[in-house]
């Protein structure tokens, strides 16, 4: 299959790696420096342009993906609160293809579904108090991350006596500390910490005076991430519309 790359940082280069394993040819990759190149004949090629840049790059990639007729896949985070509804109505409604996942790994889709199942059984355990942490390295944008949001948004939907999440406190990178463990009892606070070169971890903690029930994923590197969108890519070249991993991975 013919892939387009838009986005040739830490998640471009490995994506390219594995999918030239796969068989598949990278027609055209795009860059900070070269993004002109969208209007060219080897990105209008491509069946999937697969998009890793960043939370402001984007929705602005995916508009310039769909007006040369080119379907994305993309795991950029920290887009959503602002264009969601947007990318809602471009492919519900104007036809446009996007496979958008906070975490591609297969290991974070079979964490989550053990997630749904743990939020709805504290329905009938008050007594535990839910918390989430996401620890990351120094280089990312974003707080919480992306598989944070979907983590507590998958709690919310399960858990009746929550209704949203808050950011809590933030470790930088330099070590200090800022935000707070104040929070509202009918939201789950997440707290994010920013370490050295880590790949991703995500906890997500029930405690209550006798015990701790914690669930961790951790990556060990990003490779399971950059084999997911590859796969993710494979799904897409076959499908439209609005695509997430539950359409991938069925649990
Ligand atoms: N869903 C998932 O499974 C995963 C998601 N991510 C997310 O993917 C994104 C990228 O991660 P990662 O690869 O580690 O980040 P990197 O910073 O390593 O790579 C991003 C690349 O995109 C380039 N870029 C920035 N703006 C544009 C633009 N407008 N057009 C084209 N290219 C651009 C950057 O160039 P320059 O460096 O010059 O700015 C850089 O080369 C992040 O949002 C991250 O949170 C990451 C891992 C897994
Ligand atoms: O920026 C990263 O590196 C990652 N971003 C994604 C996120 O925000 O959840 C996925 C993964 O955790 C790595």
């Amino acid at each position: 299959m013919k892939i387009a790359l838009i986005g040739y940082g830490k998640m471009g280069k490995m994506i390219e790696e594995i999918a030239i394993s796969r068989g598949h040819e990278i027609v055209s990759i795009i860059d900070i420096d070269n993004t002109a190149d969208f209007d060219s004949d080897a990105f209008r090629s491509a069946e999937v342009a697969i998009e890793f840049t960043s939370p402001t790059a984007a929705y602005g990639n995916y508009l310039k993906a769909f007006e040369q007729g080119v379907k994305v896949v993309s795991g950029s985070t920290g887009w959503m609160t602002e264009h969601k509804a947007d990318v809602e109505r471009l492919c519900n409604e104007e036809g446009h293809t996007l496979f958008w996942a906070s975490n591609f790994s297969l290991g974070v889709a079979i964490f989550s579904a053990v997630n749904k199942k743990l939020a709805e059984i504290m329905n009938r355990f008050p007594q535990y108090a839910v918390s989430m942490q996401e620890t990351h390295h120094i280089h990312k944008l974003d707080a919480p991350s992306g598989t944070a949001i979907t983590l507590a948004e998958q709690v919310v939907d399960g858990l009746d006596r929550k209704n949203g999440w808050q950011l809590g406190i933030t470790y930088n990178a330099n070590g200090t500390k800022t935000g707070s463990t104040e929070c509202p009892d009918d939201k789950v606070r997440i707290d994010a910490v920013r370490r050295g070169e880590v790949p991703g971890i995500h906890t997500i903690n029930y405690d209550s005076k006798e015990d701790l029930i914690s669930i961790t994923h951790s990556a060990h590197n990003r490779r399971g991430f950059a084999l997911g969108a590859v796969l993710a890519a494979e799904f897409t070249a076959e499908h439209e519309g609005l695509l997430s991993t539950d359409d991938l991975f069925d649990f």
